[in-house]
């Protein structure tokens, strides 16, 4: 679906899109000790292709926009955050989240996880004038091993620090 909002033809997507591994993980987040609005998984981008995310009953899931405002997911049944992870599809950027969690009651989550296996290239079709090549084609295992290092821990984007194109100019 996603590769066809962006027009890519199917041959082109079919590779990247049936090679990956997916990962369901349930969380929970025991009743906060104090009862002041804790932060329980503090701000990050996944390092997997993209997430989906629904909440159970107790809410507490915020997304950073691009004006570096807070907003939250509401929590109900029907709700899913689906979101990219590392953002190497040259035009959606990696979704910074978090979790807030406060109250009297536990918290649980379910995250779908969906890594890419392989090598992983910015498909030609979201590269044009105006919008030039960001990444370099990379390893998606070898991501998630770089992204545990100093080096990513400290860069403001993992993914550009690991495979982001650097532009030289002469003057
Ligand atoms: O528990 C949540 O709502 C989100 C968890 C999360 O962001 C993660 O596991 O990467
Ligand atoms: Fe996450």
């Amino acid at each position: 679906m996603l590769f066809e909002s962006f027009q890519i033809p199917q041959e082109q997507y079919e590779s990247l899109s049936s090679s990956n591994t997916h990962l369901l993980r349930f969380l929970k987040y025991k009743t906060p000790e104090d009862n002041d609005t804790v932060i329980r998984f503090p701000s990050h981008t996944d390092k997997n292709f993209t997430t989906i995310v629904v909440q159970h009953d107790v809410g507490g899931l915020e997304v950073r926009t691009k004006d570096d405002d807070w907003i939250s997911v509401e929590s109900a049944p029907s709700q899913f955050l689906f979101m990219a992870g590392y953002g190497a599809m040259n035009r959606i950027k990696a979704c910074h989240h978090r979790v807030k969690h406060c109250g009297d009651k536990d918290r649980y989550s379910l995250g779908m996880f969906t890594f890419n296996n392989g090598v992983f290239q910015v498909p030609k079709e979201l590269v044009d004038e105006s919008h030039p090549l960001l990444y370099n084609q990379f390893d998606s295992r070898g991501f998630i091993r770089f992204y545990n290092t100093p080096e990513a821990k400290k860069a403001e984007s993992p993914i550009k620090a690991y495979c982001g194109v650097k532009i030289s100019i002469y003057i």
